[in-house]
């Protein structure tokens, strides 16, 4: 069974509708990216798969999340859906932190979280070795600092680790990362890529990963969807649509892709 099924989806803003029957799947441990310009319906598509719609906004169609019908559902019903089995990283870290929290508290919780569900008691110096553990493994530094901190006490590339964190310490087997590094400067970008692609690996994850970079989406997925005025235009492995795209609007985002990095070369 597939992770992720998503069946003729559409999305119906108050006024139109701006996802126009989208279907895909997502297999585990597969990385799937999503493609397209800005407004071409790639976050809409990404956060309707865990039933995370602004208000005003209407899904319809089919996503199985796990086996689990998410249209339709209440948030109450889809709550055992989200951390255990897809996790969200969002362009800006600050979505997914509570200023208002200690950054240790906010870890804390989804790894509580998982203790229970998994029937495991966890002690206070269990849940602090838990919590140095998870920010190891995104390589924070001055971790000790960092749990007693404030997410405003912290750089933006920190608090997109902190967040990560948080999102594979819920122990999901799908990770949605919508533009995870575009709010970042480009080194911390680079960083932070490496980081999600080494992490997905070691924990098996599938991706569903969603810019409008096409350098970046060819080094982290394995099949590409292109979106354009909400609808996929064009989908295959990453390196054939990238070499031989058959749509005019994917040749289109190729060669621009190409020239500025032409460009790019030109000047150094
Ligand atoms: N809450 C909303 N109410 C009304 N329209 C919306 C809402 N959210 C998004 N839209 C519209 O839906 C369309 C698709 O938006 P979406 O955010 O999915 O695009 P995107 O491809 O992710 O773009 P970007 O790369 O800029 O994030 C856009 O025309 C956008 O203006």
């Amino acid at each position: 069974m597939s992770l992720l099924e998503v069946n003729n989806l559409r999305v119906h803003g108050p006024a139109r509708e701006l996802v126009h029957g989208i279907s895909f799947s997502v297999e585990p441990g597969e990385r799937l990216g999503l493609v397209g310009e800005s407004g071409s319906g790639k976050s809409l598509t990404a956060m309707s798969t865990v039933g995370l719609l602004a208000h005003g906004l209407r899904a319809e169609g089919s996503v199985l999340l796990g086996g689990h019908q998410v249209i339709g559902q209440s948030d109450r019903a889809l709550v055992p859906l989200r951390g255990p089995v897809a996790a969200v990283v969002f362009q800006d870290p600050r979505s997914a932190l509570d200023p208002l929290m200690r950054l240790g508290d906010q870890l804390a919780h989804p790894i509580r979280r998982r203790a229970k569900r998994e029937g495991r008691s966890m002690s206070g110096p269990q849940l602090r070795a838990e919590q140095l553990r998870w920010l190891d493994r995104v390589s924070i530094a001055d971790p000790e600092r960092i749990l007693t901190s404030w997410p405003h006490e912290v750089s933006g590339g920190q608090r997109q680790r902190i967040a990560i964190a948080m999102a594979l310490a819920c122990g999901p087997r799908l990770l949605i990362a919508d533009e995870p590094t575009t709010a970042l400067d480009v080194t911390t970008q680079a960083e932070v890529l490496d980081l999600l692609d080494t992490l997905a690996r070691d924990e098996g994850l599938a991706l569903l990963f969603i810019s409008h970079d096409l350098p970046v989406v060819a080094r982290i997925t394995d099949r590409v969807i292109v979106m354009q005025h909400g609808r996929a235009v064009e989908e295959g492995p990453v390196r054939q649509v990238f070499t031989r795209p058959r749509d005019t609007y994917t040749q289109g985002l190729v060669a621009a892709a190409q020239q500025l990095e032409a460009a790019v070369r030109g000047m150094q």
